[in-house]
């Protein structure tokens, strides 16, 4: 039988939830990042990383980064977590960019699912970067705001949570036709 596993990389806690439920859906073993080594994921067949959208860096991708010469005969599957909305598919284009190389980005299949902030939460440092990035989208004019901009000037000092089960059936589905 095929093995399967979900890594994962959670500040806040969404991502783990989605990795939690993929894990559940597809009967896989589950890690969080700091929990398993590069070696070790090469025991499975399927490998399913998910990280939360920091500033556009995939958190946690190195544990993928770092060992895909050794994991490239594998099925590798991502998924980000973020508070953009996920329908809007050029929002991910530089993101993917930044975070995978070309050759990455050929084998690598990527999802992207919706999660949560609540600003009460947030650590002195990211409660900075947010303060700083609501100070530049606030001097934009509004015809030049885009979705995210005007997605984080509304849910800016609030509690959202957009996490929903339902959202990793297409990642489920493309993970159960592959194995
Ligand atoms: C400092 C900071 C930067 C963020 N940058 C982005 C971003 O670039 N794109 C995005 O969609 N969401 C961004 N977010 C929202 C997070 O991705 C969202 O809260 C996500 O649910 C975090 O998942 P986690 O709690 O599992 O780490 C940011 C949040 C913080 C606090």
């Amino acid at each position: 039988m095929n093995k399967i596993v979900v890594v994962y990389k959670s500040k806040y806690g969404s991502t783990k939830k989605y990795a939690e439920w993929i894990a559940k859906e597809l009967e896989a073993d589950l890690f969080e990042s700091s929990e398993i080594k590069g070696e070790k994921l090469s025991e499975y067949d399927s490998i399913i990383f998910g990280g939360g959208l920091y500033a556009s860096g995939i958190n946690g991708i190195g544990i993928i980064t770092k060992n895909f010469q050794d994991l490239k005969s594998k099925n590798l599957i991502i998924f980000t977590v973020g508070l953009a909305a996920t329908d809007d598919k050029d929002i991910f284009k530089p993101i993917i960019e930044k975070n995978l190389t070309e050759e990455m980005r050929k084998e690598v299949k990527i999802f992207h699912l919706r999660g949560g902030i609540d600003y009460s939460k947030l650590n002195f440092l990211h409660k900075s970067m947010m303060a700083m990035l609501k100070r530049m989208v606030a001097n934009k004019k509004p015809e030049e705001l885009s979705t995210e901009d005007k997605m984080m000037l509304e849910t800016y000092g609030e509690k959202v949570d957009f996490t929903n089960i339902e959202a990793i059936e297409p990642l489920v589905s493309y993970v159960k036709g592959i194995n």
